[in-house]
């Protein structure tokens, strides 16, 4: 079902945080980092070159090696766009510090496998301000920064759609900051699964990939996060925004 009334495929340029600064992982991993400088620049450049939303991940959160909570605040705080904040929201302080931000919607992902009935509350209290990611290899769901096992990923969608989940960001991290283009089968599966929409993630590595996804949006897909290709320059987001223009 397209959930995008433009029809237009959304883009989520994404700002990965550890450490105070923005950086790009390879498969999520830890110690993988190319480092990007200050992660309000890289937000504030893609708010100035057009983006509609910003993709805002705390990955010191997401790996329990601490957290950017000040920091993140603080780019969330400088945005006129909607933010996306992603990264260790696992608990009410940690949920009620995200949306304290003034962020358009959080991302909860190793909750939603570990303490399944605390985020069907938080849906059922939150609604589309809570979004899931659903970080998969092959279809097995991963949590606590792709580090651990979590689960199928079709049960685990079934039980969050009767949950009232208002949308899904899934990635497969085997392509993600690869590069090596995103996984279309995994999304057409996905939006065959569930009636919410779908924001993709992950590996988007061209002008085409981003063609390629917006074919989906009739299928359900609403959106995709777009991170390395941004950084590495291999297009510009005024580019790729032109690209998915209906
Ligand atoms: O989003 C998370 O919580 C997260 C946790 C642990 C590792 C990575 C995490 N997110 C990464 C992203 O959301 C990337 O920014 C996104 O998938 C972009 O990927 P790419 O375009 O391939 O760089």
């Amino acid at each position: 079902m397209p959930s995008n009334p433009s029809g237009r495929l959304e883009l989520l340029p994404a700002v990965d945080v550890r450490d105070g600064q923005a950086v790009r992982l390879v498969h999520g991993e830890s110690g993988t980092e190319t480092s990007y400088g200050s992660p309000l620049q890289a937000a504030l450049a893609w708010q100035s070159s057009g983006a509609e939303w910003l993709h805002l991940v705390d990955l010191d959160a997401a790996f329990g090696t601490g957290d950017n909570r000040a920091l993140i605040g603080e780019v969330t705080d400088a945005m006129d766009i909607k933010v996306e904040l992603s990264g260790g929201i696992r608990d009410d302080a940690a949920l009620a510090a995200a949306l304290a931000t003034g962020c358009t919607r959080v991302n909860l992902g190793t909750a939603a496998l570990e303490t399944p009935e605390w985020v069907a509350k938080v849906i059922a209290e939150h609604g589309d301000k809570i979004a899931v990611g659903l970080d998969v290899r092959g279809t097995t769901l991963r949590g606590r920064g792709w580090t651990s096992d979590g689960g199928d990923l079709y049960e685990t969608l079934a039980r969050l759609d009767k949950e009232g989940c208002a949308r899904y960001v899934v990635t497969d991290i085997a392509k993600d900051g690869t590069l090596q283009g995103p996984n279309l089968e995994l999304l057409r599966n996905v939006c065959a699964a569930t009636d919410r929409p779908v924001v993709a993630s992950g590996g988007v590595s061209s002008l085409d990939d981003l063609r390629a996804i917006a074919e989906l949006v009739p299928l359900g897909v609403e959106g995709a996060i777009v991170g390395k290709a941004l950084y590495a320059k291999a297009f510009t987001l005024e580019e790729a925004l032109e690209a998915v223009a209906k």
